[in-house]
């Protein structure tokens, strides 16, 4: 079987990958399975280069083929903010509710939701130890919410709206979101790369 380490702490990005990459018969381990992993800082200005960073540098510590993840939510109106500071929007403690309250208290004087145009972005970074690391990238597009919606997913989920299901992402399956994730689209881009190399 194919191990493969997802060089993150975040635990909902893991039980995605896990769902998505199980069935195609990968052994999935994450950074939460080695509890005194490194800490690999996010120095990077794109999705792309936090991405090799975070993969090149556990590749190389653990000596395994490793995918990193670094994503997050642009929204138009605010220039793409958070993007590449959305785990860290409201402050270092990465809160889902405070960085969700920050986004719609800075939307709060916009009202009409074609004016609150959003996409989420995946970069998948995928790194075998000697070997050059290869990006991919995935999105998808919404709208952000007047208020959260829904218990499922993780982040920013409950406040952004799937454009194609007017649905937020966190009213959406586990399954449902697998199909039409940012994660989703850009895995489908890397399995590709995968195994064409
Ligand atoms: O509602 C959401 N649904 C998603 O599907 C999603 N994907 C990413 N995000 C947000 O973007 C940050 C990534 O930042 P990020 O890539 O640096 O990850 P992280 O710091 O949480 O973990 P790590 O992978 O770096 O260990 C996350 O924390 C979330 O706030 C999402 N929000
Ligand atoms: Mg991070």
């Amino acid at each position: 079987m194919r191990e493969i380490i997802i060089a993150t702490k975040n635990q909902g990005k893991v039980k995605e990958f896990e769902s998505l990459l199980k069935p195609m018969g990968f052994r999935v381990q994450s950074l939460l399975d080695y509890p005194l992993s490194i800490d690999v800082e996010e120095t990077g200005t794109t999705f792309e280069e936090n991405a090799i960073l975070k993969a090149e540098a556990i590749a190389k510590a653990y000596n395994r083929v490793t995918i990193a993840d670094d994503s997050g939510l642009m929204i138009d109106h605010l220039g793409g903010k958070p993007g590449i500071y959305s785990a860290r929007y409201a402050g270092l403690d990465k809160n889902d509710e405070a960085n969700m309250e920050k986004v719609l208290e800075e939307l709060a004087a916009v009202e009409a939701l074609e004016d609150r145009s959003a996409r989420f972005a995946c970069a998948l970074a995928y790194s075998r130890p000697g070997q050059m690391t290869k990006t991919v990238v995935g999105t998808c597009e919404g709208f952000i919410a007047h208020e959260p919606i829904g218990e499922n997913g993780f982040g920013y989920d409950p406040i952004f709206i799937v454009r194609d299901l007017h649905k937020t992402m966190a009213q959406l399956s586990k399954e449902e979101k697998n199909k039409i994730s940012h994660r989703a689209n850009a895995l489908k881009k890397l399995i590709d790369v995968i195994t064409e190399s």
